[in-house]
């Protein structure tokens, strides 16, 4: 029986894995016609009864039985005895297995790799695992075993027996220099014939074939020979013995590898390694060579006969079935045959058919390939990528084993660290611990001090207490005593707080005494006012220090407190920051209201630039009432008292607006139209109280005032623009005339009433300037200064009184000499920078409120006197005079007086 392996090994010679490749169908023993495993069982146990295999023995258990070789060795030498020697130093193990393979080699008959037994145990996924399939060729190599066996002719395995017997007891015969024959071990024709299985060595192993003659021996007898050539025998000096044996070397039914290896045995010996140029060796050495190449040849010639034999067994076997075809078909009627061949032509159709269904598959096949190798590429790209990922992976990993060293590495030093702090912490809790049982102990004296300072203060608490009642109960008494002599003082307090009222009504009274005193007297009367501190002006620091209700006041300078002392200066009235414009009216208005029963009033404003010269005199808007100054509401006031006296008295009242720069007189109301409808009074005034040249204005009411101001107003802010701010570098000067009329006895009243803003007093030379604004320091100086001169001249009571030194002084020379009553506001500036300036403000001040003018004395006139007046002023020398100078027009009014 020619059995084929049914399987293929792979490249390295191992069988598909289990997991990585899909796993092959197992193949099974009963399939290839050898019978079962339960039957090869059931002949072993035969064969070896000691084995006593269950019938139901799984492969495994069987592989587990024959994995040492010992069984298939003794099975060869039940076929072939002798081929292995089992008898001395038997132990069962792998190395028999080998042997065993070797020997199946050299007799050509199928065999197992090793692998198909041995299992590899302890080995991961990835080794070789034995499994039941791969137990196959073991079973095929046992099944040949088996058939050999049974097949032979149990004759001729006697006779094996028995030949070895006679070749054993021959090799000992030889060794004891008996001749050996070799024809006995020769296989005859007829052992070849009673062999069922010659024909199938013929095709397929034929050097097995031959190989029946006992190799062995041949091979013994080989080395024997090989021996004696290595103990120095030539060839003519070889012995009976040698002789004998080459003689009995039977080479005839040798098989050609045993012939070779026989031969090769022989060279390899001959050639004497010592003696290297020696002829033999050269000889033997060339022989060897030329039996290796004969070898080789003779191996090609097998490999070519075996597949011409199996070439021939094909053909004839095709030969065979064709022939056997023929008979039939010969046998067979016309009808048979054309039926056979429409049958035929059908096949051939299916054929076509089939072929190009072959042919469609074929296609698919390609597609599929070609889907295969794109998958392939899919696969590779996939593999590429999980190798990146790997790699990725890799590095990710070995970063975080990096990290974990360094956190592993800081942790350790941390736990370090913490082993320190531990150790450190317990040395410092003992230490604690000592300290605190010292502390407890200190606590503990100091507990039991405690204790006994408590129990003395509490006796001591305890004597207060008594103490606390004692002295509770004497000041009750106290108390008591203290109510009594309360109400006493409150009875006391009583009759000073009504003397202290009556003190006030004193005051009252002694300031009108004093105010009627210097009416008599004829004093001008000085109220100072002081400024409020302007927004964004440091209020923290002034310069009036105390205001007292009886005119005083205290100034100092708060920046040099130690060098410049305090002043203390006495008017009739001062204001503080917080006088209302009402109220400095109602102090004003008793002055003010003379002026209707024939008195001349003069009202002037003195102080630095900025002190609230304007404020005061005109207010700060004339659209607020409230806002006032003593302008509009000495105006207003005249007006209402005009009116309340309509039933006894007319007034007429007139209004001059001048004002005086740089020594001009300028007229403020002129070219304007109320001058027509007002309807202007004599410039020849009889009193000469009027401004020369000053138009004069008929006012009937309040709002007539309201609009002449305003004209005044622009006419001087016209003049503002032009020289660049000069209200403060000018005098104004507004002139209320006031004539009345009583009704009853015709007397005449004249009055005026002089209302002067001046310009800021303060000095030239501090204010460092030069040209346009040089000169008009210098008037305003000169000015002031004349007004100062006038004023020491009227408090020396000089003979001479400098009035023409200026343009004020001729203006106010009726008010501040002639029986006038005078009123001078002092403005204050409260800033500590200006105290130099409020300092010789408050001086001059008290300079004027020493002049005595003498007692005021009213302007009336009887009707004779007037009418005679009239007629002179109509006089024509006068007129003359009148139209063409002023300065004669000035002097008239004091003429006509004196005249009278
Ligand atoms: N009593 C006051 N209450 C509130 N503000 C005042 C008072 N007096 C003056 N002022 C303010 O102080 C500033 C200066 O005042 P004002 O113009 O009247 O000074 P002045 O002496 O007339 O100055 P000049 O000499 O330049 O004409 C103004 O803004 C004014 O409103």
């Amino acid at each position: 029986m020619n059995v084929q392996p049914q399987r293929k090994r792979n490249e390295m010679g191992i069988y598909a894995r289990f997991g990585s490749i899909a796993r092959p169908k197992e193949p099974r023993f009963e399939d290839n016609g050898y019978g079962s495993v339960k039957s090869l069982v059931e002949w072993l146990n035969n064969l070896f009864p000691y084995l006593n295999l269950p019938s139901e023995t799984t492969e495994e258990e069987l592989r587990d039985c024959l994995i040492d070789g010992t069984i298939f060795c003794s099975i060869l030498n039940k076929l072939r005895p002798g081929v292995i020697d089992m008898r001395t130093g038997f132990r069962p193990s792998a190395d028999y297995l080998k042997r065993f393979l070797d020997a199946m080699d050299e007799m050509g008959l199928l065999r197992f790799v090793l692998e198909d037994i041995q299992q590899h145990s302890g080995a991961t996924s990835t080794l070789i695992m034995w499994h039941k399939g791969y137990m196959l060729p073991v079973l095929q190599c046992l099944g040949t075993l088996k058939e050999h066996l049974e097949n032979a002719d149990i004759y001729s395995r006697k006779r094996w027996e028995v030949r070895e017997v006679e070749l054993s007891n021959r090799v000992d015969q030889s060794q004891h220099g008996s001749s050996l024959n070799l024809d006995n071990f020769v296989v005859n024709g007829e052992d070849k014939k009673k062999n069922p299985n010659k024909d199938t060595y013929q095709h397929g192993l034929i050097t097995s074939v031959s190989s029946e003659s006992s190799p062995f021996l041949l091979l013994d007898a080989g080395n024997k020979l090989s021996e004696m050539l290595k103990q120095g025998f030539c060839a003519e000096f070889l012995d009976d013995n040698i002789k004998d044996l080459i003689k009995s070397i039977s080479v005839d039914n040798a098989s050609t590898h045993v012939l070779f290896r026989f031969l090769n045995q022989i060279l390899d010996e001959s050639i004497d390694k010592k003696d290297e140029h020696a002829y033999h060796t050269h000889m033997a050495r060339m022989l060897k060579q030329v039996v290796q190449v004969i070898e080789q040849r003779v191996y090609a010639q097998v490999e070519n006969l075996k597949d011409q034999n199996n070439l021939c067994s094909v053909c004839s076997g095709k030969y065979q079935s064709r022939l056997k075809v023929l008979e039939t078909l010969a046998s067979w009627s016309t009808e048979e045959i054309e039926a056979l061949f429409s049958h035929l032509k059908q096949i051939k159709m299916d054929k076509t058919g089939i072929e190009e269904k072959v042919r469609l598959k074929e296609k698919d096949l390609t597609n599929l390939k070609e889907e295969k190798r794109s998958l392939e590429n899919e696969n590779s790209a996939l593999k590429r990528e999980l190798e990146t990922l790997k790699r990725i992976h890799e590095e990710h990993c070995l970063q975080i084993e990096t990290q974990a060293k360094e956190t592993n590495q800081a942790l350790e030093k941390k736990t370090h660290d913490l082993e320190c702090y531990l150790m450190d912490s317990n040395k410092r809790v003992k230490q604690l611990e000592s300290f605190s049982e010292s502390k407890l102990e200190g606590w503990k004296k100091k507990e039991e001090t405690f204790r006994i300072f408590l129990n003395n203060h509490q006796r001591a608490l305890q004597e207060l207490r008594t103490a606390y009642a004692s002295v509770k109960q004497e000041v009750t008494m106290t108390k008591k005593r203290y109510g009594e002599e309360f109400y006493g003082l409150g009875v006391e307090l009583e009759g000073v707080v009504h003397a202290a009222d009556n003190y006030h009504s004193v005051l009252v009274e002694n300031r009108k005494l004093y105010n009627e005193v210097q009416d008599l007297k004829g004093n001008i009367r000085v109220y100072c006012r002081v400024r409020p501190f302007l927004p964004g002006q440091c209020k923290k620091l002034t310069t009036v220090e105390h205001i007292g209700e009886n005119g005083e006041l205290l100034v100092s300078n708060p920046t040099k407190p130690g060098k410049d002392k305090n002043r203390i200066f006495k008017f009739n009235k001062v204001f503080g920051q917080a006088a209302s414009q009402e109220e400095v009216f109602l102090d004003t208005r008793p002055l003010i209201r003379t002026v209707l029963d024939g008195f001349n009033v003069c009202i002037f404003a003195y102080g630095q630039t900025g002190s609230g010269k304007t404020y005061t005199m005109s207010g700060p808007s004339i659209s607020s009432k409230e806002d006032w100054g003593v302008n509009y509401r000495a105006l207003h006031d005249l007006f209402h008292i005009a009116q309340n006296r309509k039933g006894s008295m007319t007034y007429e009242i007139g209004v001059q607006m001048v004002e005086i720069y740089n020594e001009q007189v300028r007229d403020l109301l002129t070219c304007h139209g109320s001058q027509k409808r007002l309807g202007i009074w004599s410039t020849t005034q009889p009193n000469g109280l009027a401004v020369p040249d000053a138009s004069m204005h008929q006012v009937t009411s309040t709002e007539d005032v309201l609009e002449l101001m305003n004209i005044g107003l622009m006419n001087r802010a016209v003049s503002a623009t032009a020289l660049n701010e000069r209200s403060s570098r000018s005098h104004s000067i507004i002139t209320i005339h006031v004539r009345g009329v009583d009704l009853e006895s015709g007397t005449l009243l004249r009055g005026n009433l002089h209302l002067v803003d001046l310009a800021g007093s303060e000095r030239v030379d501090r204010s460092e300037v030069t040209g346009e604004r040089l000169r008009e320091a210098q008037h305003i100086n000169k000015s002031l200064s004349a007004l100062g001169d006038v004023i020491f001249a009227l408090a020396q009571k000089s003979q001479h009184v400098p009035y023409r030194n200026s343009k004020l002084t001729q203006v106010l020379q009726s008010s501040l000499g002639g029986q006038a009553k005078t009123l001078m506001f002092v403005q204050l500036n409260p800033d500590p920078d200006s105290y130099s300036e409020t300092l010789s403000t408050l001086k001059f001040a008290e300079r004027v409120s020493g002049v005595e003018l003498g007692a005021a004395k009213s302007n009336k006139e009887g009707r004779d006197i007037r009418e005679l007046v009239d007629q002179v002023s109509y006089l024509p020398t006068f007129d003359e005079t009148m139209c063409n100078n002023v300065s004669t027009k000035s002097v008239y009014p004091f003429l006509l007086k004196s005249m009278l």
